[in-house]
């Protein structure tokens, strides 16, 4: 699905990727994980088409998307979940999951995803006129999650989903990206609960200083004495 080869990148003065290479299979749910810093935000930023790649390329079903831009990459069912949620605070749950739906060519089939992601966020159907702004954290970031589904993505970038939420609510949204995934989305997920991620993905990388340092299944960094010391606390 997706094929990322030597990917630099950078703002100004600062290199923030150094030649980055991963892939993300079809359906898999594929985890990046590193601490502050490391790179993840910007991978999910350049695959996005926010921020210019300086060299490398992105591929996404074979095709050359490395400087597609952004709103071609919504249009080629690329959606991006970014960190802090940003919901629009003024506007109201339904017109939130609106903006998700408005570069889709045609209407065809709105009616019924709006009541699939009421039906799966019962919280955002009970509040669908209430706006954005005065939702918990946890609801804004369903409503996130929702309106990115709205475009009716291929592949989802997740950038930091759990950050800021209550334990229970980061279980509850975990749960979520992996019936995601298992709905046959193709997910890349960002965490710096790197023990969560590992545990829900199918393959994971380690970021550090804009470079991949490791790859392999979840169990197997979980594993690692290196990935234990400095990501897991043990
Ligand atoms: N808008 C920006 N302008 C200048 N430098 C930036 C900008 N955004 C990120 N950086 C720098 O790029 C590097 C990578 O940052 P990035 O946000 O991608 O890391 P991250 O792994 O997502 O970390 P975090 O979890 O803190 O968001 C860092 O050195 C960061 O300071």
């Amino acid at each position: 699905m997706l094929e990322i080869s030597d990917l630099v990148c950078g703002y100004g003065q600062v290199a923030a990727l150094r030649g980055i290479s991963l892939s993300v299979g079809e359906g898999q749910l594929v985890a990046l994980v590193g601490a502050n810093g490391a790179g993840k935000s910007t991978t999910l930023r350049t695959i996005s088409g926010l921020v210019p790649a300086r060299a490398g390329s992105i591929r996404l079903q074979g095709d050359d998307v490395t400087r597609a831009g952004p709103q071609k990459m919504l249009k080629l069912g690329v959606a991006h979940c970014p960190e802090g949620r940003r919901v629009f605070p003024h506007m109201s749950v339904s017109e939130n999951l609106a903006m998700g739906a408005y570069l889709r060519a045609s209407d065809a089939g709105l009616k019924a995803d709006y009541e699939r992601i009421y039906t799966s966020f019962p919280r955002l159907a009970e509040r669908r006129h209430q706006m954005a702004g005065t939702l918990s954290g946890g609801e804004q970031q369903m409503l996130a999650i929702g309106r990115a589904l709205m475009s009716r993505p291929r592949l989802v970038l997740f950038d930091e989903p759990s950050l800021g939420l209550a334990p229970n609510i980061v279980e509850q949204m975990f749960a979520i990206i992996g019936s995601i995934r298992d709905a046959g989305t193709t997910v890349l997920l960002v965490e710096q609960n790197a023990f969560a991620a590992l545990e829900l993905c199918d393959y994971a990388y380690l970021l550090e200083a804009g470079r991949i340092v490791m790859s392999g299944k979840g169990a197997d960094l979980i594993d690692d004495p290196h990935v234990r010391a400095a990501y897991l606390g043990s």
